[in-house]
């Protein structure tokens, strides 16, 4: 019987396989950051062990730096701990790292892409939920707990259940005004926070291989919020091009063999998923949340829905009360819902393309009174690709504030938080009760939908701007 892609990347790194036991995989890439590596490192020291493979692991500094004022020292004393640990553990043993003000720092889940770290067909684990980014380039990417991260630093392998498959195929094509993250967001409200859980998910389908690389991080990057261990696409042409010459990528000769292998890398035609969703593409609109998890999202065009019309209790129940917290009622439109900040970043949507995204649509507009829009590029890269591209001054020209790299108001781990009761569109992965700062409102949303909703003050697409819009912003 034919393999899922998924199955193929598994059984190309099981270094053991015992009845009964877990298959101990092998680990091609091991990403760090400062939140989940500490205890880690400690155990080593505790054991008397080294980090095993140090030419595999890499550090970057990304959800304690602070976006502003990156020359002076942390003020915040819990991130000045955890960036001065992380300094300390990488020069102690031996490990690469990437901190505050390198010109490689970044969200750790941008930063391994863009180096070409991250390839098809390999294995790659962070002590990131996040990592299922990776994904997109064919990778078997997990999410891993901070033991976890100590074993694979002591023995570059990882002893991992076997997950189960699922084929989410994405039908016709997707509607000019429809991106990544609506598409990801409408998957979600589809198959539910739990809908992925024990799987690995493979993106496919027409919609999924016209996107690009950037697009598919997006899709990949929020399996995890579906449940799922792992979200994959299959490498193909997209993939090759990103990668070709990047720092990491294989060259010359190395890269044809490296193609060719990867060019293996697709389920077969007679392989079974576990399970298998169709989405129709073309069907799709732009799509906000509503609530305070990713799967209570809606399109744009709808009204917060009604509690009452979930049939089942405990989804009911979630819903009244998200709206609670969120300080909206059924039936209000969501177009009408206003907010205090707009955030664009974050290694969900913090990627070049989405900085031009947002760029193109505030650009020779104004950032509307009373809101504070914040662009945050995912890594010191990204930012010198704007700046060179002159989206920086698009942004600070429309009255958006231009950041330094890092998560930044994805997570309330560095000073760029909402405050109580404030209320943000957010191109970040999750709308967690207090995830952007204690009391903070989180609608996610696309850098699109985030620019337009920035003008206008209210969630908004970028169909709903109209040339006096334009206007307005030349005149002030
Ligand atoms: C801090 C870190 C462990 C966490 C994660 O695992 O994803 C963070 O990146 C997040 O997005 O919530
Ligand atoms: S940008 Fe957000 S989701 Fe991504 S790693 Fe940082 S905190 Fe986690």
């Amino acid at each position: 019987m034919g393999r899922t892609l998924a199955e193929k990347v598994w059984d190309d790194h099981v270094v053991r396989r015992a009845e009964g036991e877990p298959d101990l995989l092998y680990i091609d890439l091991h990403l760090l950051h400062e939140v989940t590596s500490p205890q880690a490192f400690d155990g080593l020291r505790l054991n008397g062990r080294q980090v095993r493979r140090t030419d595999l692991t890499i550090a970057t500094e990304d959800h304690n730096t602070p976006t502003l004022d990156i020359d002076k020292p942390i003020a915040d004393p819990v991130s000045r701990t955890q960036l001065e640990t992380l300094r300390k553990n990488c020069a102690e043993f031996g490990v690469r790292l990437h901190p505050l003000g390198d010109v490689e720092q970044g969200v750790v889940h941008v930063v391994g892409p863009q180096l070409g770290l991250t390839q098809p067909g390999t294995t790659v684990v962070c002590g990131d939920s996040h990592t299922s980014t990776h994904g997109a380039f064919g990778a078997l990417a997990f999410g891993i707990g901070t033991s976890q991260v100590e074993h694979v630093l002591a023995t570059q392998t990882l002893p991992l259940a076997r997950p189960k498959t699922m084929a989410i195929t994405v039908g016709g094509e997707l509607p000019a005004d429809v991106t990544a993250k609506d598409l990801i967001l409408a998957i979600i409200a589809k198959i539910g926070t739990g809908g992925g859980q024990g799987y690995v998910i493979e993106y496919r389908g027409p919609a999924i291989e016209k996107l690009s690389m950037e697009a598919r991080m997006t899709v990949c990057n929020m399996s995890i919020e579906a449940g799922a261990r792992a979200g994959m696409i299959a490498p193909d042409r997209t993939t090759f091009d990103y990668l070709q010459g990047r720092d990491h990528a294989p060259s010359g000769a190395d890269w044809d063999a490296a193609v060719e292998y990867w060019q293996t890398l697709r389920t077969d035609d007679d392989a079974v998923f576990d399970h298998e969703v169709y989405i129709d593409g073309a069907a799709l609109a732009p799509f906000v949340t509503w609530g305070t998890n990713p799967a209570q999202g809606a399109p744009l065009s709808a009204s917060v829905p009604d509690p009452a019309s979930f049939d089942d209790p405990s989804e009911r129940q979630a819903a009244e009360k998200a709206l609670e917290y969120m300080g909206l009622h059924a039936g209000q439109p969501l177009r009408e819902v206003t907010v205090d900040t707009v955030f664009v970043g974050s290694c969900t949507n913090g990627r070049i393309e989405d900085l031009r995204a947002a760029a193109s649509i505030v650009e020779g507009r104004q950032v509307a009174d009373g809101v504070r829009m914040l662009v945050v590029p995912g890594s010191v890269r990204v930012a010198l690709q704007a700046v060179a591209e002159g989206l920086d001054k698009v942004f600070t020209a429309s009255g958006a504030e231009w950041r330094h790299a890092g998560c930044s108001m994805c997570l309330g781990m560095n000073p760029d938080q909402l405050a109580p009761g404030e209320r943000s569109a957010s191109t970040s992965n999750r709308n967690f009760e207090g995830r952007q700062g204690k009391g903070g409102r989180t609608h996610l949303v696309s850098p699109q939908v985030a620019a337009a909703t920035a003008v206008l003050g209210h969630l908004a697409s970028p169909a709903d701007l109209t040339d006096s819009d334009a206007r307005t912003a030349v005149e002030a």
